[in-house]
């Protein structure tokens, strides 16, 4: 077992204290015997845009599954509003965490009001009705996003970047103090990435929403994310950019054959070789 001196577990108190969302050495995966990563202890505040970075493979997929309650944790604990997740029923969850994954077409036929109605879920009645309330959450949501004009369109009609918004809008409709968010710029060109990675700052310092999301845009996330969750090798650290940059821990993210962490820039650049 990992034994933490005082000052880090008196860092870890202040930390979590304030966190909307943390685990306390969480160990997730598949197979008890074959975890992806182990002693996860990361934090997430209020109002914070912050990138979850790592390797194809490395788990971050996984490990944003197993914060929004989808996969089970193998050990440890996560704590949202400081409730244990597994004393959570799944209306309560879905009232704290919206989800939005990569791969979601089963949505397509769905015009593009009714896909942002699905946010409004898990508040509606038995009846399905969005009420008032309701209809003012979606109607900011589209207006948070600037989506008023695709409106009246299908899904199916859309561009990748378009059904990135509309997905977005769907996750502030549900109006949760935490947005999980898988890749939410791949397919996207080089100023579209951008473009939805700065509307996804503004939200979150706007709304005081945090949202956390998996990416492989590591330089555009180092430039614009308040903090960054790196997976390496089945570890797990959660610190500000210029904090791991300073640590050196990108240098040693990739092999150094074709590209390396050019800290003048704070970028990957491929090597001259
Ligand atoms: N449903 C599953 N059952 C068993 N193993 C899985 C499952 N999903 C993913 N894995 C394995 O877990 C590991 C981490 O996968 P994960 O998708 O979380 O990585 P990732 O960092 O998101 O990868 P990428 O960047 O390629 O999307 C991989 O070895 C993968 O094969």
């Amino acid at each position: 077992m990992v034994a933490f001196t005082k000052k880090e577990n008196a860092i870890l108190s202040m930390k979590t204290s304030k966190a909307i969302l943390h685990t306390e050495k969480l160990q997730i995966g598949y197979e008890a015997k074959n975890p992806i990563a182990s002693d996860i202890s990361i934090a997430i505040p209020a109002a914070k845009l912050i990138a979850i970075i790592g390797v194809n493979g490395a788990g971050k997929s996984t490990l944003l599954k197993s914060i929004a309650g989808i996969q089970p944790a193998l050990k440890g604990s996560l704590h949202i509003e400081n409730k244990r997740i597994e004393n959570l029923q799944k209306n309560e969850l879905a009232e704290l965490i919206s989800l939005v994954l990569t791969q979601q077409n089963q949505s397509k036929n769905l015009s593009v009001i009714e896909l942002i109605s699905l946010g409004r879920h898990p508040y509606t009645n038995w009846l399905g009705v969005n009420t008032r309330q309701d209809k003012i959450h979606i109607a900011k949501a589209i207006q948070q996003v600037g989506i008023e004009k695709l409106k009246a369109k299908k899904c199916n009609e859309l561009s990748d970047g378009q059904l990135q918004k509309v997905m977005i809008a769907r996750a502030l409709a549900q109006n949760t103090p935490v947005i999980l968010m898988d890749e939410p710029t791949s397919h996207l060109d080089m100023y579209h990435k951008a473009q939805v990675l700065h509307l996804l700052k503004n939200i979150s310092l706007n709304t005081q929403k945090s949202i956390v999301f998996a990416t492989h845009e590591i330089n555009l996330a180092l430039q614009l994310c308040d903090e960054i969750i790196l997976i390496n090798d089945g570890k797990v650290q959660q610190n500000k950019p210029e904090v791991l940059i300073e640590k050196g821990v990108l240098s040693n993210l990739f092999p150094k054959d074709l590209i390396h962490f050019d800290i003048q820039s704070k970028s990957f650049k491929i090597s001259n070789n």
